[in-house]
Order: C-alpha cells, then structure tokens, then sequence
C-alpha cells in the first residue's frame, strides 16, 4: 500500500514505460519473454512503446521456434508508434534507428508529463541512430538532453545469484574512443560522478555511509609515476580533498585497475564475507567497469541512469543482431532492469510520501528480492 495524494492509502502499482529498443534486435523477443512472469503483471503497471505490429510479429516467430513462455501482445498495454517502414529481423539500420530513436521519445515525453514513474528502455544500436540522423553516444544522453540534465551517470547494478551481494559500478566516462580518456578525466567530473553516486547510493539504495573503491587510470595505478603521472599529478590530491570534504564516506583509492576487481568478484561467488567488497566501484572508464561487470553479470546486470528526475534502467547487453529472431536470447537481465525499475520508483514513491505525512509505507510489494535494498 502506499500514500497518494490527498492522504489516502490505494494500492499503487508503479508504472513503468518499456521501449521495444531497436525492433530488428532482440528487445521485442526479451520483453516478451520478461513480461511472461506473472508477478510482473500483477506488481507492476507495464505499458510497452513501440510497435505493434513487430511485438506480434515476434510474437508468432517465438511461438514456433520455442517452447519458453511469451506475453500475447494482445493481452499487453503497447503504446503503438507507427514509424511506417519495413523492419528486417536482424540488421539495424536507418529504419530500425529511426523506429528505436521514436519510441524513446514517446517514453520520455510522457514519463516527463508524469504518466509513467520509470522507463526501462530495450538496446538500441547507436549506428543505427546515426543512420537515422541522430548523432548521440547512446540512450544515455538522449535522456539527459530531453529531461533537461546536464550532471548524470551511468551506473551497473547486479546482484549476485549465490551470495545477494550487490555489484554497483559507475562509469566516469562512457563513449568516447580510449585516447581521450586521460584528458577528459579531472577532478571536476570526477567529483561530480562522485556526488551522483553518493546520492543515488543513499537516497535509491539506502546505504547512509557508503564505501566507495575508485580505480587508478594506470597500470598499477601508475607505480609512483613510473607508468603513467595522472595518480600522481591529480588523482591522489583529488581524493585526499575529497576524503576531507565527505567525512562520512569511505574512498577507497586509487586502486590497481587490475586487481579492483578481485574482492568483486569473490564477493560475489562467496569467497569473502560481502562485508568486506565496497558498495560501488568507480571504473575510470567504459571497459575498465564494463569487462568486469560483464563477466560476471552479463545475464543479469542493468544499466540505470543516475541524475536524471526520472528513474531509467535498461538490460546491460546490446541489440544482438546475431541472434535476433531465433528465439534464444537470454531475457534474465530485462527481468532485472524491470525489476530495479519498480523498486527504485516505489522508493521515490515512498520517499515523497514520507516527505508529505512521514508514512514510509511502500507501494504495492513484489515478492521478488530486492535489487534496490540488498547491499
Ligand atoms: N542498452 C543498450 O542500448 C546497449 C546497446 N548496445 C549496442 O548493441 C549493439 C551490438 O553491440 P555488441 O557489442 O555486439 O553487444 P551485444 O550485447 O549486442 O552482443 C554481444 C554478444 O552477446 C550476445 N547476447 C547479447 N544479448 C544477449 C541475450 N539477451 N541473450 C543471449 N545472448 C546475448 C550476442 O549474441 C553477442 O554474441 C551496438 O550497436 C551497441 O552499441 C550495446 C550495449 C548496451
Ligand atoms: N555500454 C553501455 C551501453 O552501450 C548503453 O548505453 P546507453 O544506450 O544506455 O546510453
């Protein structure tokens, strides 16, 4: 139960907006698959935004080729954006990004207009958006430009399937090509992705005095200056500043790049006490997070937005043109981005609630264990 306006206790399923991401991918075939839970129907308000007509033609292929279960669209909430041109299963193009690029438009007008409390967004392919004529990094910044944001994140969430430990690792930089990575790095962005993340940390995740690991740039985490001078130059200064300026939080840092991972990683298959692993990691960039995350989550690993005014998660895999359509993509990491949505939106739920009367009731429960609140 949960307190909405005018002080009155209804049940409230949070509403979350699905884009169908690039239609010739896989993101209409993990939707359907996800969708097919019974929980999710019954816990959560789930409208899909894409196209109709490609959620029923996937539909009918899935069904023969395949045995696992699949929502009906007919029995879906789909927004319908027509955008009037041939899909061809498996290869993204003009098409398919103009397609993918309107339906993420659609989500987040009216998740602004307050119609949805999150959006979980199906793969995009971003050449496909630049064939279209949308020249963006990713959805990412999409998002950011259209909710009017210019401080924001791109954050990992996975959790463990043998211990429940929690893997959260955000990016200081996302797109860009690998040698401009040490000149877009400075304190600057650096403390900005940090006030993010301690924000998200305690206000979505609820862990008050968070430790955070942050990886050093270079191998060895430069070894005194002898392999690379950004450590030592700017990075250890940064961090003694910012160890003085956030008392209350752990910085763990700079850490070897290499061996950041080690305690993740046997946190997660139980080879340590989960006590021992940081509450997020703060990778430096793009593959530096990403290698590590997908190796040990990619079935499951979601890639929330941190920063923006809504809640925006999405599956940490791409479009997988290779396996599009043959009915064996793995849905687990669309089930975990749904997942997280529908936590996170009834903790901001909860806390505007709270906020109006000082009720911490949540709004209607899911008996899925929690992405939001397992630390
Ligand atoms: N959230 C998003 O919108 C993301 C989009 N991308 C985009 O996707 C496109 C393809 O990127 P790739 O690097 O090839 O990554 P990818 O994740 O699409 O594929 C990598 C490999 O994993 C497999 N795979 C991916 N998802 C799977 C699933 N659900 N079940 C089973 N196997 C799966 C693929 O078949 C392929 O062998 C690119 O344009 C990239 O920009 C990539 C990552 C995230
Ligand atoms: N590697 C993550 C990724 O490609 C997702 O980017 P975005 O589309 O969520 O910005």
């Amino acid at each position: 139960m949960s307190l909405l306006q005018n002080s009155l206790y209804v049940e409230e399923r949070p509403r979350l907006a699905l884009t169908l991401g690039d239609p010739a991918g896989v993101g209409p075939e993990v939707i359907l698959k996800a969708l097919a839970e019974p929980e999710f129907a019954q816990s959560y308000d789930v409208t899909v935004v894409g196209s109709q007509a490609q959620l029923t033609k996937t539909y009918e292929q899935l069904c023969q080729c395949c045995r696992d279960n699949f929502a009906n669209p007919e029995k879906l909430k789909i927004l319908d954006i027509n955008t009037e041109d041939t899909i061809t299963t498996g290869i993204g193009n003009a098409a398919s990004g103009a397609a993918s690029f309107a339906y993420m438009q659609a989500a987040i007008a009216r998740t602004k207009s307050g119609e949805f409390d999150a959006i979980v967004t199906g793969p995009i392919a971003k050449s496909a958006w630049k064939a279209a004529g949308y020249n963006y990094p990713g959805q990412t910044e999409l998002l950011a430009e259209l909710a009017d944001v210019t401080k924001y994140g791109m954050l990992f969430v996975a959790r463990s399937p043998h211990t429940n430990w929690t893997l959260r690792t955000l990016l200081a930089t996302t797109h860009i090509p690998l040698r401009q990575v040490a000149d877009t790095l400075t304190p600057e962005l650096l403390t900005s992705k940090l006030d993010l993340l301690v924000e998200c940390l305690q206000h979505d995740f609820g862990i008050a005095q968070p430790r955070i690991a942050i990886a050093g740039l270079n191998p060895h985490s430069g070894e005194s200056g002898q392999l690379g001078r950004e450590e030592q130059d700017w990075l250890i200064p940064w961090l003694e500043k910012e160890r003085c300026d956030r008392p209350k939080i752990q910085l763990d840092g700079p850490i070897p790049p290499d061996t950041m991972w080690v305690k993740p990683s046997q946190a997660w298959y139980g080879k340590i006490g989960t006590a021992i692993a940081a509450d997020a990691y703060l990778a430096l960039y793009h593959d530096q997070g990403l290698i590590p995350v997908k190796q040990l989550a990619f079935d499951r690993a979601v890639n929330t937005s941190i920063g923006l005014p809504f809640i925006r998660t999405s599956p940490d895999h791409g479009t997988a043109f290779d396996i599009a359509g043959k009915g064996i993509a793995d849905a687990t990491s669309m089930k975990a981005a749904i997942q997280l949505a529908a936590e996170l939106a009834c903790q901001r739920i909860s806390s505007r609630s709270f906020m109006q009367i000082g009720s911490s009731d949540s709004c209607a429960s899911n008996s899925h264990s929690s992405l939001a609140t397992s630390h």
